[in-house]
């Protein structure tokens, strides 16, 4: 096969920044995807819905004439967040679905929640009114080593906090284990789980062999190789729990080159020839359309993209290596592998 189309990918879970950084990535994304998710992990974060709204606006002054991209926008869930102002927002089509971050699990998350029993009234109302809860599912307990942050979350925080509210709709963000995955597939209709780009591509090693690499650092970091295949089984399934959520994370290079470097893997500008040729290698093309075009959607419950994309296989493809921003530059993703598909 050396070209295919597909419905208009969606991205359901990008961060793209305020100001400079917003305007320069803005139209990176634009470009291949027809919506995204969009995190709230702003500073301060975006936690009414009035906030939303007017990022909602910043980010469309921001898109290229005529670029037809939709943000779908979220809130970032606190301790005091008000469950009458989501509610609203989430009947006036201003917020897709609410972010919990474990407070100190990411980053800007330090207004993210301490105690999960304080937001229970908030989840039990988000059941009844049908609004998905984005988890970033990480422990930040001390004695957790930092590879096991996501399997223990599952155990320790996600699973019961299911059990009391199982009408709940949840997407696990960002999975990076065997574990999260089977715990997705088991899920049932409720459950859904985003994938990210570059776990699909890296294990840990890009992180620290031959020296420390800040660009392959992101949260939840990468782990070992038999997840990143358990991982890659599953997006190439197509399976509807599991869809494309780049986690596109933007960052200048000074902050992740530094002797406390940020994370985050800033995908947006080559996602697409990526994950073409990674499916590719794995026999499964066909599949490409239900992790990227179709599962998101049907979780979501928004109509599939009438428009479509296309992919052509041929010489490798050429594409920045940083994105320019006002304040500096952004390094882009480097997959450690020649690319094939170019995107029309
Ligand atoms: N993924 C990351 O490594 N970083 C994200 C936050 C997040 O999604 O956890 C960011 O905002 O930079
Ligand atoms: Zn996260
Ligand atoms: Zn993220």
């Amino acid at each position: 096969m050396t070209q295919i189309t597909l419905p208009r990918p969606d991205d359901w879970h990008l961060h793209l920044r305020d100001g400079a950084m917003l305007r320069a990535v803005a139209p990176e994304t634009a470009r291949h995807f027809g919506r995204a998710i969009i995190m709230p992990n702003l500073v301060p974060p975006v936690v009414t819905g009035d906030q939303a709204a007017a990022y909602r606006d910043r980010i469309m002054s921001a898109l290229p004439e005529g670029s037809g991209f939709t943000p779908l926008m979220t809130l970032y869930l606190t301790e005091t967040t008000d469950p009458d102002d989501l509610a609203k927002a989430h009947a006036d089509g201003i917020i897709h679905a609410v972010k919990l971050y474990p407070a100190g699990a990411t980053t800007n998350s330090a207004s993210g929640v301490r105690d999960f029993d304080k937001v229970r009234p908030l989840l039990e109302r988000m059941a009844e009114i049908g609004c998905p809860l984005c988890v970033h599912g990480e422990v930040v307990d001390a004695d957790v080593d930092i590879f096991d942050r996501e399997a223990v979350f599952i155990d320790r925080v996600l699973d019961p906090l299911r059990r009391a509210t199982p009408d709940l709709r949840v997407v696990m963000e960002h999975i990076t284990t065997a574990q999260g995955a089977d715990y997705a597939r088991e899920g049932g209709d409720a459950l859904g789980a985003t994938i990210t780009t570059h776990h699909l591509v890296i294990n840990r090693n890009a992180i620290l062999v031959g020296g420390i690499k800040p660009h392959y650092y992101c949260l939840p970091v990468a782990k070992r190789e038999e997840h990143r295949l358990a991982l890659r089984k599953a997006a190439t399934s197509g399976d509807p729990s599991f869809f494309l959520g780049t986690d596109s994370a933007p960052h200048l290079d000074p902050l992740k080159e530094n002797a406390c470097g940020c994370a985050g893997c800033f995908t947006a500008t080559n996602t697409l020839s990526i994950l073409a040729e990674v499916f590719e290698q794995d026999g499964a093309l066909d599949k490409l359309q239900a992790f990227a075009s179709l599962n998101g959607p049907r979780f979501y419950g928004l109509p599939v993209s009438e428009q479509t994309v296309t992919l052509t296989k041929g010489d490798p493809v050429e594409y920045p290596k940083k994105i320019d921003t006002e304040d500096g530059p952004v390094t882009v993703f480097d997959p450690m592998m020649p690319l094939h598909w170019r995107v029309d």
